[in-house]
């Protein structure tokens, strides 16, 4: 099998290749590996958008994440949802707590905005220097969101204003809940009936649209001014379509929220994060839920990638020629949003074949992961 690799900007990131040839192709440069073996070194990237939960499913799932990621932004959907800056606080010490011996992952903490949010707690928020973001779950959109926001515009206008003078983005799960919007319809509405005026009303605020599925959402960011709105893309949504939901029967760990789109939204998010726009950044939305809880009558929603998510981004990079784009989306294109200096240490991706475990299993019960028990190409090396 012969690989080919276009590097476009070798200067971004390194390519090893063992028994490697260069062509040079209409003054391009092309580097051809026979026998493959090929090599990325990145800038460490952060997840953007990661459920950790608490308790023992923390304790469990929480080296999937800080063995390759330096920072991630902890979703606050707990039981109780954390709402205020001291429980934020609390968590991240929890979370701090579970971190294996000598990891130095950092958990950036976000506060779960309600009606009753004071803008007080904004400046808590920022005062303490480890919330780095709000998070808009609209009531009854997704898991955990019942204190969600019942109505942004009646219930939270001097939140929004406190947050636009404290710099603290506003990070949203763009989907209406009412039940008379088709489930497939529910990010499109939203953009149009809530984030298009709310970006309207507040033009300084800085919004994170998380995992966008979307064609409408991928052109609403980028119609958007790009300092101040910018998307999150998982691993799913650039891989799989609403079909993975019922492939010869119904699959519980392909259900996810927002839920999987057409084939042609999918190519749409994925043009857009490897056309190297700075719009857009890794967001896993890794979201464990215990395997009886998925596989169940009434299946909860979240799909968990964390084991898998940088093979897959690897793979969507590399399908679309554009693994000199891979390094700005993992690593660059988030903390620059944010406003936060860039990971200096590296990561390693080889292009070696790894099998997926089909099951992790717990003393208190079994996760299964995203491409359980299939192989994937890249294997990102572990952060010491
Ligand atoms: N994405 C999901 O399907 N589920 C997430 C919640 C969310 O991000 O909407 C969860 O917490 O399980
Ligand atoms: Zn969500
Ligand atoms: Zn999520």
């Amino acid at each position: 099998m012969v690989n080919s690799c276009f590097l476009g900007a070798p200067s971004l990131f390194s390519i090893k290749l063992s028994s490697s040839r260069i062509v040079n192709v209409r003054g391009h440069i092309h580097l051809q590996a026979s026998r493959t073996k090929m090599e990325l070194s990145i800038t460490r990237p952060d997840d953007w958008h990661l459920h950790l939960r608490d308790g023992e499913l923390l304790e469990s799932v929480i080296s999937h994440s800080s063995q390759h990621f330096g920072r991630a932004i902890i979703m606050p959907n707990l039981k109780p949802p954390i709402t205020t800056t001291a429980a934020a606080v609390a968590y991240r010490q929890s979370i701090l707590k579970a971190l294996p011996a000598n990891s130095d992952f950092s958990p950036l903490m976000t506060l779960y905005l309600t009606d009753t949010t004071s803008p007080n707690e904004i400046k808590l928020a920022r005062e303490s220097g480890v919330v780095f973001g709000v998070k808009l779950y609209p009531a009854g959109a997704t898991t955990n969101s019942q204190d969600g926001v019942t109505d942004l515009f009646e219930k939270c206008l001097p939140v929004l204003d406190e947050m636009v003078r404290q710099n603290m983005p506003l990070l949203v799960h763009g989907e209406v809940t009412s039940p008379d919007i088709d489930i497939f319809d529910r990010e499109k509405v939203f953009i149009d009936t809530i984030l298009s005026p709310l970006i309207q009303k507040f033009p300084k605020l800085k919004v994170v649209m998380e995992h966008i599925t979307t064609m409408d959402a991928v052109n609403f960011v980028e119609s958007c001014d790009e300092g101040f709105v910018a998307a999150t893309v998982t691993p799913q949504h650039l891989v799989l379509n609403r079909n993975s939901i019922f492939q010869g029967g119904l699959q519980p760990h392909n259900y996810c929220l927002p839920v999987l789109k057409r084939e042609i939204h999918r190519r749409a998010i994925v043009s857009a994060v490897t056309s190297g726009s700075k719009r857009f950044f890794l967001g896993t939305d890794s979201a464990p839920h215990e395997r009886r809880k998925k596989e169940s009558t009434c299946g909860c929603a979240g799909i968990y990638n964390a084991p898998v998510a940088l093979s897959v981004y690897a793979k969507v990079f590399e399908e679309a020629s554009a693994l000199d784009k891979l390094e700005a989306f993992t690593s660059f294109n988030g903390p620059d949003f944010y406003g936060l200096p860039r990971n200096t240490s590296k990561i390693k991706l080889s292009k070696t074949p790894w099998k997926v475990p089909s099951l992790y299993s717990f003393g208190w019960g079994d996760i299964v992961p995203m491409f359980a028990g299939e192989t994937l190409d890249w294997l990102p090396s572990h952060h010491v």
